[in-house]
């Protein structure tokens, strides 16, 4: 599931909900598109944060889900809703974002990351693609031949080559999830 909360006065906070490594389960996706619709319609909300709980933005796919029937919202619309939204929306990444996370991060407009974090799409491990268009995302946003490299090797990157990169906008040593508040209060 996604909490939703208001801070620091017109900030919506999504916090993904999903022990251990907040995975992209059914009850995450329709969690961060009820919490999504919330934050849009709420005229005081300037921006948003999704963020997740623990010190872990998101795992990927939720594995404990994988070979049972799909339900839930799929993944491609409900990023795409997020990119399309008229609200700035910045991602907190501390502890792993990985796969479908790394995707939901990218459909973000700004990522801010914690130093320790690990970011990649290790999908080509599992025999996969990134297909929740990482795979588009990445290389508009770092260009196709880094994005290669990361695509094609599933390697993780540390939040200091992410920066270097271009993944993301900005490294904390503190709290992400305030640094992430305050970038959000400076777009609105
Ligand atoms: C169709 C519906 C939606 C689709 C969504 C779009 C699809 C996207 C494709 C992907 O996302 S592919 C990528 C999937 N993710 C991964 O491959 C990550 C796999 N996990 C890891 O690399 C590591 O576990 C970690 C996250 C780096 C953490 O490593 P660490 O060494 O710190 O701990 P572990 O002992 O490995 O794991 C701890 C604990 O967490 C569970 N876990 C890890 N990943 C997932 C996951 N993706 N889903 C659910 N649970 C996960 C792991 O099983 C351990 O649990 P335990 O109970 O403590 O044994």
């Amino acid at each position: 599931m996604a909490q939703y909360t208001r801070v620091a006065g017109s900030v919506g906070l999504i916090t993904l909900q999903n022990p251990p490594v907040n995975a992209l389960s059914a009850m995450v996706r329709q969690g961060i598109v009820d919490t999504m619709e919330r934050a849009l319609s709420a005229p005081e909300v300037k921006s948003l944060v999704i963020c997740g709980q623990k010190e872990t933005f998101c795992g990927g796919a939720d594995i404990r889900e994988f070979g049972t029937k799909m339900s839930g919202p799929p993944l491609i619309p409900l990023i795409h809703a997020i990119e399309a939204s008229t609200k700035p929306v910045v991602a907190a990444i501390e502890g792993v974002a990985l796969g479908g996370g790394l995707e939901l991060a990218l459909g973000c407009h700004y990522r801010i990351s914690h130093s320790k974090a690990k970011l990649g799409l290790p999908e080509v491990t599992l025999g996969l693609l990134p297909a929740a268009a990482g795979s588009q995302r990445l290389p508009r946003l770092i260009g196709v031949p880094a994005a290669l490299d990361l695509i094609t090797t599933g390697r993780h990157v540390t939040a200091a080559e992410a920066l270097q990169l271009g993944i993301v906008d900005q490294v904390t040593d503190h709290s992400t999830v305030d640094a992430a508040v305050k970038f959000a209060l400076s777009v609105a």
